[in-house]
């Protein structure tokens, strides 16, 4: 018997609900507006350009954090809303990323691989117009900017919870000498257990030490006795933490393996997020610096970074801190770490409020100085007061 063919039957499309004539010409104004701002952001783009030129032809530093502080200044304090002061931040941030693609391309170096905190800070501080480089240690990222294979390096320095960051710090003491800090950023930090099997099954957590101790409270009620393996980064937590998985499921074995990271590393490596958001702070924010081979210029709302060892005498470091009570400067960070050498002495890492060609500040360096068997200035840079 010959069967017969059902014909589908062609459907007609669901009617779409017409825009209504309002809409139409909300969105024909906001048409003819864009046009205008192409037109406005192109003859910003010029200037730019003729900005680059003359930097290039007298030698001065493509990236000006005291001049984009400058520029964001006034445009958020010109800002009457409705757009919000953080919207129109990311806009401007975003800008001043294109106009390093019109004066010079920069290459910013990077705690990697990429799905870091420090990437997620990067990407927020420099945009989408620059190129990164991941670098394996945060030793890297002063290496590669003192050789000058990147311009400009960003590295963590200290968070909310868990204070100094010690590879950083330890890698000034290497480096005070070549390298200056040159801006900071600071970015909220949300953590993730990353994995690829059930809560139950995670036998060994990886991630970097400091952020088993932003999540300790965590992950001593949930996972007490779980083994906690160190890693260079939370993102290569997240790439060794998929390998196991991978090699785990290959042989028919039990995937156990876990990583403490962003949800980002989680979909770059291929983890699920079992948990989100496990940080024992919900207002958790790290500090990261940038490093460069150059100095920046004062805004009138700076930091200075110092670093410095004392005499070995009773109250050396209560002079050095003295001078900066008396001249009236406030300290908004202090750090130490072992000096190396002699043992049960330390280097000390202070920040200023001031910029060091301030003249409170040179008087007061100087007068710090002869307290200190050394006193190196890390930088002065424009002092950041959002969190992005
Ligand atoms: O004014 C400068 O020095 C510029 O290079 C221009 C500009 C900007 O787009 O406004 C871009 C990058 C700098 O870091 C600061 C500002």
């Amino acid at each position: 018997m010959a069967t017969r063919k059902t014909r589908k039957q062609k459907q007609p499309a669901p009617a779409r609900p017409k825009d209504s004539g309002r809409l139409q010409e909300l969105r024909r104004k906001i048409d003819a507006v864009d046009q205008r701002l192409v037109r406005l952001l192109n003859e910003r783009a010029g200037l730019v350009v003729e900005v680059g030129k003359t930097k290039r032809a007298d030698g001065t530093p493509i990236y000006a954090p005291h001049r984009e502080a400058e520029v964001l200044r006034k445009v958020l304090s010109s800002n009457q809303g409705p757009l919000s002061e953080r919207a129109l931040e990311g806009i401007y941030r975003e800008l001043m990323s294109g106009s390093f693609a019109l004066e010079q391309p920069l290459r910013i170096g990077y705690l990697g691989p990429p799905g870091s905190n420090s990437h997620a800070a990067a990407v927020k501080q420099f945009g989408s117009s620059v190129d990164y480089e991941d670098l394996r240690e945060i030793s890297g990222v002063f290496t590669e900017v003192r050789r000058g294979h990147v311009n400009y390096g960003l590295v963590p320095i200290e968070n909310s919870l868990g204070g100094g960051i010690v590879e950083t710090l330890d890698a000034f003491k290497a480096n005070a000498q070549h390298i200056s800090v040159y801006g900071e950023v600071q970015i909220a930090v949300h953590h993730a257990l990353l994995a690829n099997c059930q809560p139950s099954q995670v036998r060994r957590i990886h991630s970097k030490p400091e952020i088993f101790q932003q999540c300790r409270n965590w992950l001593s009620t949930q996972y007490p006795g779980v083994e906690l393996m160190p890693a260079a980064s939370s993102s290569r937590a997240a790439q060794i933490a998929a390998d196991e998985c991978r090699k785990a499921l290959e042989i028919g074995a039990e995937p156990g393996a876990a990583a403490i990271g962003t949800a980002l590393a989680g979909q770059l490596y291929g983890l699920n997020v079992l948990f989100p958001r496990i940080e024992d702070d919900p207002n958790n924010i790290t500090r990261f610096v940038i490093i460069a081979r150059q100095n920046a210029r004062p805004t009138g709302d700076d930091k200075t970074s110092l670093m410095f060892t004392t005499d070995d005498k009773p109250g050396a470091l209560v002079s050095v801190l003295g001078v900066f009570q008396s001249a009236g400067i406030n300290l908004s960070h202090i750090d130490k770490r072992p000096q190396g050498r002699e043992r049960w002495t330390y280097t000390f890492f202070v920040d200023a409020l001031g910029h060091r060609d301030e003249p409170t500040m040179v008087a007061a360096i100087e007068q710090a100085q002869t307290h200190c068997r050394e006193l190196i200035v890390l930088g002065s840079y424009p002092r950041s007061r959002r969190i992005l």
